[in-house]
């Protein structure tokens, strides 16, 4: 592999930026959260909380109209905009001034969110993230590839990778594939499996972090989240992907010995993000 790399700590620390005294939550970036529908509006409010606690300095969800009060309830610190329609999106309609997007997460796979993800895809150059119906959506309708901004990152678990890009015959044959998709759409590729790994272009990035306490609901809209805030703060595409993932994985690893792996869940995720990014800043 030409250029392959272990996404340990020593590698995570010279992408890592701890936070300015002088900052103010102007410059901490706003993101946008666009995604749920009725019944999924809980990947929504995952997504937001962890983009958040990851950083950024603004959050705006933005939900079909079901998804209001729950968001507003559950994650108190964000702002929200609704569709016009009740229980899944229609079109994705905002004046906001947005430094990242994250986007698909419970978003289901109704023919008008298709065309919402269309215009979406069509005229958006924001750095973004791509999850779960999204990546079903473009994996519907792969020639809509071709609109996405130049490093968009795609986050799929190995069944959404297999919709994209069919499916394969052993490992090596797997991060070829993923290879030639990368160049092919100059998109990022997170490859979401034990363990993760961050691939653009030649570079392969594997990840050094996470268990199987990580195996349970939400747990990916979570990294959704994380990798979207880190982008929100001005991290390149790739340091955002690589360093939130590490994250998401360290955070189940300092958990473990204080709760197991059966109890640990997607919130927990979330709680232990303090953690995991004070464990950076600490000299080791
Ligand atoms: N609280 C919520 O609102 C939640 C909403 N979710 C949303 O539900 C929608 C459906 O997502 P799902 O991922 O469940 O549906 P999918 O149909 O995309 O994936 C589920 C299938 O993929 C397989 N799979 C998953 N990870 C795999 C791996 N690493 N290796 C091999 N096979 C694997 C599973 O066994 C299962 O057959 C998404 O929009 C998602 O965001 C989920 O994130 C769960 C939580
Ligand atoms: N056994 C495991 N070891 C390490 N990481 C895991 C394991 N199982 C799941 N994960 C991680 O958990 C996340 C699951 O994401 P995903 O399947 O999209 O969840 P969801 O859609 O429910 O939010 C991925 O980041 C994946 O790498
Ligand atoms: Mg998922």
């Amino acid at each position: 592999m030409e250029n392959y790399i272990l996404s340990d700590r020593f590698e995570v620390l010279k992408r890592f930026k701890p936070i300015p005294d002088d900052a103010h939550k102007g410059i901490q970036g706003h993101a946008l959260i666009v995604g749920g529908s009725y019944g999924k509006i809980g990947s929504v409010c995952l997504s937001a909380k962890a983009c958040l606690k990851s950083g950024a300095g603004l959050v705006t969800v933005y939900v079909p109209k079901c998804g209001y009060e729950v968001v507003q309830n559950v994650v108190p610190e964000v702002m929200v905009i609704t569709d016009d329609y009740a229980d899944h999106i229609t079109t994705v309609n905002h004046k906001l001034k947005l430094q990242a997007i994250g986007i698909g997460m419970g978003i289901g796979q109704n023919p008008d969110t298709h065309q919402a993800m269309y215009h979406f895809f069509k005229m958006n150059v924001l750095p973004m993230v791509i999850d779960a119906d999204g990546l079903n959506i473009l994996a519907e309708n792969k020639e809509w590839l071709e609109m996405l901004p130049k490093k968009a990152i795609l986050t799929p678990h190995l069944k959404e990778l297999e919709r994209l890009i069919g499916n394969w015959h052993s490992d090596s044959d797997r991060m070829e594939k993923v290879q030639s998709f990368s160049k092919a759409f100059d998109v990022i590729v997170v490859v979401k499996d034990a363990p993760t790994f961050v691939v653009y272009a030649d570079s392969v990035f594997e990840n050094t972090t996470g268990n199987q306490a990580l195996a349970t609901a939400g747990s990916g809209d979570v990294l959704t989240g994380i990798i979207t805030g880190l982008l929100a703060q001005g991290y390149t595409p790739l340091d955002a992907a690589v360093l939130g993932v590490y994250l998401h994985g360290l955070t189940a690893d300092l958990a473990v010995p204080e709760m197991g792996h059966h109890a640990f869940i997607a919130s927990d995720i979330i709680a232990y993000l303090g953690r995991a990014f004070l464990s950076l800043e600490k000299k080791k």
